[in-house]
């Protein structure tokens, strides 16, 4: 599966696909890396592993579209098979997104529907939540309102604020998307009809990452 990587920042869940195809982990080939911040580390990191990484400045272009229109043409010249965002801050046009649809998905640092946008460990902690995580989804129009592929959960410990929890997610979220990477590579997980199939059937619900970094159904009631 040729993978085309959106990212805006340090790029660890970058970092985390590119070591598990090393490991044989994942049948996938990182194609391309792109950013709207030129100065993102994850550019830095796909350079160092020889992979094409460009990025283009969003003050540069007069409207949002203008931007995804040129960045996202940079993106199909790699001819990916599945577009990631991982770390990418920035809303996509309705067009980019309709373009890709079921061909993009998101890594989203929350128990979604729980805590779309921004800081969301910070609305975890003023909620009181118990229990936090990251979600992997489809892209849709909705920010962060696409069909939800798998999640995991990750419990909220007395003391934490937004940085020692947005940590202990990020330790999860990487084997999370690797998983949920290797169930669409290997054609388990697909886009059809609209919404999330696994094995030939509509998803109920999202797939949980266990302890073993396995990925189950969990029953519906
Ligand atoms: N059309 C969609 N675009 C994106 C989605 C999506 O589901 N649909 N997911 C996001 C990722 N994301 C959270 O997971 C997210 C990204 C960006 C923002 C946001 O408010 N960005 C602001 C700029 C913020 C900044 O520069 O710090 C903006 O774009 O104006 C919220 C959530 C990827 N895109
Ligand atoms: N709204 C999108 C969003 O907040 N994404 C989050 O940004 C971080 C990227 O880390 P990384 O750059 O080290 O992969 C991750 O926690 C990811 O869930």
């Amino acid at each position: 599966m040729r993978l085309a990587i959106l990212a805006s920042g340090r790029g660890s869940n970058l970092l985390a696909i590119l070591e598990a195809i090393a490991r044989g982990e994942l049948d996938a080939t990182v194609v391309g890396v792109f950013s709207d911040r030129r100065a993102a580390p994850a550019l830095v990191h796909a350079r160092n592993a020889g992979i094409r990484a460009q990025s283009l400045a969003p003050r540069e272009f007069a409207s949002r579209t203008d931007f995804d229109e040129h960045l996202f043409s940079l993106v199909d010249a790699v001819q990916p098979d599945l577009i990631v965002c991982a770390g990418y801050m920035r809303l996509i046009s309705d067009p980019a997104v309709a373009a890709r649809t079921g061909r993009m998905i998101n890594i989203h640092p929350s128990l979604l529907p729980e805590f779309k946008g921004l800081r969301t460990h910070q609305q975890a902690l003023d909620a009181g939540a118990s229990v936090h995580g990251a979600s992997v989804h489809f892209v849709t129009s909705e920010l962060d309102g696409g069909p939800v592929i798998t999640q995991v959960r990750v419990p909220v410990e007395r003391g934490d604020d937004a940085a020692t929890l947005a940590e202990r997610v990020l330790q999860r979220e990487h084997p999370l998307l690797v998983a949920t990477l290797r169930e669409l590579a290997g054609g388990r997980i697909a886009w059809i009809d609209h919404g999330v199939h696994f094995n030939g059937h509509p998803l109920a619900a999202p797939l949980q990452l266990d302890a073993g970094n396995r990925l189950v159904q969990e029953p519906t009631a």
